[in-house]
């Protein structure tokens, strides 16, 4: 049994003040048994929220970091500054930072395996632009950055990962895919998990589908058969609605 993972992806909102506020906010009741409630926001809101979260069971995570522990990257974030402030998540080649942060699959793949090194469960994004989806390559384009993602990675690695499928043209528009669909890809994208590492780690690990995933919709996602959570953008900065999506994953 995979325990289902409801993760915002809080983007680029939200000060340290404004996110204990929400913590303040869904305590107690974005709490539900058997859902796993993770937040990730942006660094300088870390500190805030890992203390905000104690004795909750609500887990924080980031949205990026380096692969390399230290060094001369101005203006990166390493893997073990983050275990230090106690975050446990981080969200691995989002397709906004593929798209604008020159993040390719190679620096997706370093992260995957470096995220290990520091106790933290890589979340980690693959999805299809909309002409690829037009051209009948969805599959194909979700192959590629799976497999890369997981490249040299154990099999005990593997199993903890989390995998996002959000195809690109679903983030933000309002446009969601269809849960069959999600549920179709998500599949596929399992497959391929276990033709690299073998049944048993593919049956454990935990595919979130993401893109415009709202209180309204996350149940009929949560029904499929394949997926495991949700990756939530917009839909996660309200405590209200952040509340009804972890329910809707019950
Ligand atoms: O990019 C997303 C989550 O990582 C999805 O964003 P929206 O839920 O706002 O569509």
């Amino acid at each position: 049994m995979r325990t289902p993972i409801i993760a915002g992806n809080w983007k680029m909102f939200k000060t340290a003040a404004e996110a204990t506020a929400f913590v303040e906010a869904v305590k107690g009741k974005a709490e539900v048994g058997g859902v796993e409630s993770v937040i990730c926001a942006p660094f300088t809101a870390l500190p805030a929220l890992v203390e905000a979260v104690k004795g909750t069971t609500i887990r924080v995570g980031a949205q990026n970091f380096h692969w390399e522990e230290s060094g001369a990257f101005t203006g990166e974030i390493s893997g073990v500054m983050l275990q230090d402030l106690g975050v446990k998540y981080v969200i691995i080649g989002h397709s906004e930072r593929r798209a604008y942060f020159a993040e390719t699959d190679e620096t997706v793949n370093k992260k995957t395996k470096a995220a290990f090194q520091y106790d933290l469960i890589p979340i980690v994004c693959v999805g299809e632009k909309l002409e690829e989806r037009e051209a009948g390559r969805t599959k194909e384009v979700c192959k590629v950055q799976t497999d890369a993602a997981l490249e040299g990675l154990t099999a005990e690695q593997a199993a903890k990962v989390v995998i996002a499928y959000e195809p690109i043209w679903a983030i933000g528009t309002g446009k969601s895919s269809t849960a069959e669909d999600a549920n179709e890809v998500i599949g596929y994208i399992r497959e391929q998990v276990a033709a690299k590492f073998g049944d048993s780690t593919a049956q454990a690990v935990r595919i979130q589908y993401g893109g415009s995933v709202k209180p309204a919709n996350v149940k009929e996602f949560m029904s499929q058969s394949d997926i495991d959570g949700a990756l939530v953008g917009g839909a996660s900065l309200e405590p209200n609605s952040y509340i009804q999506l972890v329910e809707g994953a019950r």
